[in-house]
C-alpha cells in the first residue's frame, strides 16, 4: 500500500483497559524477586542472594492507564524431598493454572542446567497459559553470550513441543528492557477493569510480608546452617495505646520458630546479640514497610520437625 497524505485523524479508538495476573518461575535466584521489585517499583517481594527465600505469594502491581498488571511471586519449583516440598511445589502449579501470563526467569549468566529443564517440562504441561521468557541479569553478560543463551532458550522449548510467547532479555539492576517486559505482558492480559484500587502495591496481609522481612534478618549469615529450618510467625500488630497521635508506636509481637533446640544457639547467638541484630535491622525494614515506629518483641521457639507436620505446617500459615 502507498501512504498519500496522511488522511484527518481519526479519533484513536478508545484502547480497551486489560487487567489480569502473572507470574515468574524460574529456578532459585534466577532473579525473580528483583525483577517483581523493578516492575512494581518498591521493595514487596523478598530477595536475597542464597535461593529460596519466598515461600508466600506476593503481588506486586504494575499500574497503568491502560492495565493494571498483577505479579504473582511464587517459591521455586525443585523437586521435592518434605511434606513442605510437596506442599510448594502444589502452590506453584495452581499458581500456573490461574495465570494469565507466566514468566520463566532464565539468568543470562548460567548456562541451562537440569534445574531449568525440569521447569520447562512442567511448564510445558500447563497448555493454556502463555509462557514469556524472561532471560534475566543481561547486565552481566557480553552480547554474544547473551545471544547464545537466547538461542537455547528458543530451542528448550521447541524441544519440549511448545513456543514462546516472547522471548525478552531484562536487566532488573540496570532496568534495561524492565518496561518493555511490561509491555509485552499487557497484551496477554484480558480485557478488563482494574482489580486493585490506584495506588496498592500488595495485597499480601501485612503480617506475612513482616514476617518474611523477620525471616530474612535471622536467615542473613546461618543459611548455611540453617537453610530451611527457620519459619517466623507475626503473633500480634496492635497500634500502642495511650500515644500521642504525633507519635504512634507499633507493637508487633513474633516468634521464630526452628526444627531442633540445637539450632536455638546459631540464632540468638552469644549472650543473644545475634537475635538482637536480627530484631533491630528487621525492625528497621519493618518500619520503612510501614511508615511508622515499631516495637519488635522477638521470641525463639522450637517446633520439632515442623517441615514434615501437616498441623504445624498449618500453623506456620503453610
Ligand atoms: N547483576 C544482576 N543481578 C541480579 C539481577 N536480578 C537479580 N540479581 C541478583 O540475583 C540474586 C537472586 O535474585 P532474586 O531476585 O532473589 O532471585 P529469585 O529468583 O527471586 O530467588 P528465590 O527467591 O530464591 O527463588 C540476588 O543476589 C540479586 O541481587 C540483575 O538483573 N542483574
Amino acid at each position: 500500500m502507498v501512504r498519500m497524505s496522511e488522511p484527518s485523524p481519526a479519533p484513536a479508538p478508545a484502547v480497551p483497559h486489560r487487567s489480569g495476573f502473572a507470574c515468574f518461575v524460574g529456578r532459585p535466584n534466577a532473579g525473580k524477586s528483583t525483577l517483581t521489585n523493578a516492575l512494581v517499583g518498591t521493595k514487596v517481594a523478598i530477595t536475597s542472594n542464597r535461593p529460596q527465600t519466598t515461600r508466600h505469594t506476593v503481588r506486586g502491581i504494575v499500574h497503568r492507564p491502560e492495565a493494571q498488571l498483577v505479579l504473582v511471586d511464587t517459591p521455586g519449583l525443585h523437586k521435592p524431598r518434605t511434606l513442605l516440598g510437596e506442599r510448594l511445589n502444589d502452590v506453584v502449579r495452581t499458581t500456573w493454572a490461574e495465570v494469565d501470563a507466566i514468566g520463566f526467569c532464565l539468568p543470562a549468566d548460567q548456562k541451562l542446567g537440569p534445574g531449568d529443564r525440569y521447569i520447562a517440562k512442567e511448564l510445558a504441561e500447563s497448555r493454556k497459559t502463555p509462557k514469556v521468557a524472561v532471560v534475566t541479569k543481561t547486565d552481566l553478560v557480553d552480547s554474544k553470550t547473551l545471544a547464545g543463551q537466547l538461542l537455547a532458550v528458543d530451542r528448550l522449548a521447541a524441544e519440549l513441543g511448545f513456543e514462546w510467547a516472547e522471548i525478552v532479555p531484562v536487566s532488573a539492576v540496570d532496568g534495561s528492557q524492565v518496561q518493555l517486559l511490561a509491555d509485552l505482558l499487557v497484551p496477554l492480559l484480558p480485557e478488563g477493569p482494574p482489580l486493585y484500587p490506584d495506588g496498592d502495591l500488595t495485597d499480601e496481609p501485612e503480617q506475612v510480608m513482616v514476617a518474611e522481612l523477620i525471616r530474612e534478618a535471622a536467615l542473613e549469615g546461618v543459611r548455611d546452617e540453617l537453610p530451611h529450618s527457620i519459619a517466623v510467625v507475626v503473633e500480634e500488630m496492635t497500634p500502642r495505646e495511650g500515644r500521642p497521635a504525633d507519635r504512634p508506636l507499633l507493637d508487633v509481637f513474633a516468634n521464630i520458630f526452628l526444627e531442633r533446640p540445637s539450632q536455638k544457639g546459631i540464632v540468638i547467638g552469644p549472650k543473644g546479640q545475634r537475635l538482637k541484630d536480627v530484631g533491630s535491622r528487621s525492625r528497621t525494614q519493618i518500619e520503612a514497610l510501614l511508615g511508622t515506629p515499631v516495637y519488635l518483641d522477638l521470641h525463639v521457639k522450637i517446633a520439632k520437625d515442623w517441615q514434615r507436620d501437616p498441623k504445624q505446617l498449618r500453623r506456620l500459615g503453610f
